[in-house]
């Protein structure tokens, strides 16, 4: 197993706002890692740390392999839907040094991993269509082929399943465990329930950081780990969600 990154007793933030303080996490090759929290817990911080965007204020963050390495797929809300890209050229874009924007217009090479990431997630029919005029599924899934370009050997998730149905959602979760088998993952995501069922280890982040060395997570490790959430069961099968501010929510998501 090989070691891709490595946090050191490390603290970040904005300005002179603390979001994570003092944590420690190790990612492996083979690694696939849910991360959870409540909202502002940090989830998004952190990998921005691991992703270079933003400067520990003390302690390290190591990375053992080089950052066009790192594949993100962000928060599809963080999208300008307005940009004038197509399809094609969003996903062509994920390739270090892409040659998309330069005079050297033409990398074949280039093209055909578009294609063929296309393709492999079933959306080669809207390869010429604008960003802006896709649904929430459609728009993962090119961003997803968009994280594949440099064929990583680390996959960075942020909620991908957020504004996409069900199905897809399901269908994503299958692909991802597929990737898991070339490269580690780290995901983000507000349901241990759905993501316990796919990832192999769970990360709890709150301000601190609990890396828990299993993808079953009881209770009491959530509130030892300070992580506001709540289990509940149907049948034998261990079911977590986010702890909801109003109980009229609370019932309709116990059903
Ligand atoms: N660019 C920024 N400038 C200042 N504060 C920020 C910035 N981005 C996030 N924060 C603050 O940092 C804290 C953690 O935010 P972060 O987005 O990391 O949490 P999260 O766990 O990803 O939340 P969510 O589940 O809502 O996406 C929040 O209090 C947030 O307001």
């Amino acid at each position: 197993m090989k070691k891709l990154l490595e946090i050191k007793n490390l603290s970040a933030g904005y300005d002179n706002n603390i979001v994570l303080e003092n944590i420690s996490m190790e990612v492996f090759s083979g690694d696939f890692i849910g991360v959870i929290g409540p909202n502002g817990g940090g989830k998004t911080t952190l990998i921005k740390t691991i992703l270079g965007l933003i400067k520990p204020v003390s302690g390290e963050m190591k990375l053992h392999i080089s950052k066009t390495n790192i594949g993100y797929l962000p928060q599809v809300n963080q999208i300008d839907k307005r940009f004038p890209i197509s399809v094609i050229d969003v996903v062509r874009s994920g390739k270090a040094n892409s040659a998309l924007f330069s005079s050297f217009h033409k990398n074949t090479e280039e093209k055909e991993k578009a294609e063929s990431l296309l393709a492999e997630m079933g959306i080669s029919a809207i390869r010429n269509k604008p960003i802006g005029e896709l649904s929430g599924g459609q728009m993962q899934r090119v961003f997803l082929c968009r994280a594949l370009m440099n064929q990583p050997e680390l996959l960075v998730l942020d909620e991908p399943s957020t504004y996409v149905d069900n199905t897809f959602e399901g269908e994503l979760y299958l692909k991802l465990k597929e990737l898991n088998e070339q490269m580690a993952i780290i995901l983000i995501s507000h349901d241990v329930g759905t993501i316990s069922f796919f990832v192999k280890t769970i990360a709890c982040v709150n301000r601190s950081l609990h890396h828990h060395p299993s993808n079953i997570i009881t209770e009491e490790q959530l509130t030892s780990y300070n992580c506001p959430l709540q289990i509940i069961t149907h049948g034998n099968i261990p079911h977590t969600v986010l702890k909801l501010h109003d109980e009229h929510d609370h019932h309709e998501h116990n059903h």
